[in-house]
């Protein structure tokens, strides 16, 4: 199949409009305009030499009749259509006078964070609906085989419990996704430290994947990330739907094979170098978004990130960044 881009570029602005029990407002595009019926988050068009606080004040007046605060950013999502290049900027906006009500004739419901998925909404807030409701963290557990390398008896099993040690203070400090990655340990060493980590993970409350392994994630009873050489092995979801399936990512060809596959997100880099290959470039934010417009699911940032790149990460797509050194509380 070929493909030409369009040329047509579109910047628009949406808000988050949250009331006071937490519900988050959603309007229904009407039936004759672009992707009519599905739900949306209000907003519109940003004029040309309009700023993006301006454009989502002025629509949100349009549309509902509000006179609205914009508050902080959600996410910037870059996402190609058939017809055109979007940039969806989403706000939040907790602070308004008057009552929404729908101007053009558009449906308005208040819906729970918990229930967006439920609504039929444009591929560009898939993104936006997985920034308000999943986590912003990816763990990457360091290799354990890496950190023991030459040890064995009593230093082992030493090494082995500092790692499980550094891994609950991790959980303690907030991180509630985890991917149990140990690549170059022994693998029968590796499976039984493995299961303690879920257990740890599990009294934590946080989702666990583990690294390249269906099998030993069924054992375990948690989802699979898969590494981007498996991407082509599976021509059907490896594991059951209700099971987390995550991928590593390079490539706008393995992005796709991974949303073809039903990854619930996946990682994409190396954004940046990372402090194990110092002198590779990483791929930078330009073409992180490039790539990202090209799918809807989730993406993490992944290769030399750390907490303080989360705002340029959601300035371009991103749902936040995954890493080991920059998270792991060793
Ligand atoms: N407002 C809004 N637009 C979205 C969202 N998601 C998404 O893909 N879009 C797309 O962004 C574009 C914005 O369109 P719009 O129709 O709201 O623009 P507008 O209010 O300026 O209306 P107009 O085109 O009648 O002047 C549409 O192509 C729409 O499909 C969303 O959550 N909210
Ligand atoms: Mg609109």
């Amino acid at each position: 199949m070929s493909e030409t881009a369009p040329t047509r570029f579109v910047r628009v602005v949406a808000g988050v409009i949250g009331d006071a029990r937490g519900r988050i407002l959603l309007a229904q595009r009407t039936g004759a305009s672009d992707l009519g019926g599905l739900w949306e988050f209000p907003g519109g068009k940003i004029d040309p030499g309009e700023s993006t606080e301006h454009a989502l004040a002025r629509e949100l007046d349009e549309e509902l009749g509000i006179h609205a605060e914009v508050g902080e950013a959600v996410i910037t999502v870059p996402q190609l259509y058939p017809d055109k290049r979007l940039t969806l900027d989403v706000r939040h906006v907790t602070r308004w006078q008057g009552n929404p009500r729908g101007r053009e004739g558009q449906a308005l419901l208040w819906v729970p964070p918990r229930k967006l998925a439920l609504y039929r909404m444009p591929p560009a807030d898939r993104p936006v609906v997985a920034a308000l409701q999943q986590p912003d963290r990816y763990l990457v557990t360091p290799d354990v085989g890496q950190l023991t390398a030459g040890l064995s008896g009593a230093e082992l099993e030493a090494a082995e419990q500092a790692w499980l040690d550094a891994l609950e203070r991790t959980l303690a400090a907030g991180i509630c996704r985890v991917q149990v990655r140990s690549p170059t340990a022994d693998p029968q060493r590796s499976a039984r430290l493995a299961a303690s980590a879920v257990e740890l993970c599990r009294s934590a409350s946080a989702e666990v994947l583990v690294n390249g392994d269906p099998e030993l994630a069924a054992r375990l009873g948690v989802g699979v990330h898969l590494r981007s050489d498996q991407l082509c092995v599976y021509f059907d979801r490896p594991v059951g739907a209700d099971v987390p399936l995550a991928a590593s990512c390079h490539t706008v060809d393995e992005l796709r094979a991974a949303e073809r596959l039903g990854c619930n997100f996946v990682v994409l880099g190396n954004v940046k170098p990372t402090a194990s290959h110092p002198a590779r470039d990483g791929i930078g934010w330009e073409a992180f978004a490039a790539m990202r417009e090209h799918v809807s699911m989730p993406i993490y940032a992944i290769g030399g990130v750390g907490i303080d790149d989360m705002d340029d990460a959601r300035a371009h797509g991103a749902q936040g960044i995954a890493a080991i050194r920059g998270l792991w509380a060793g």
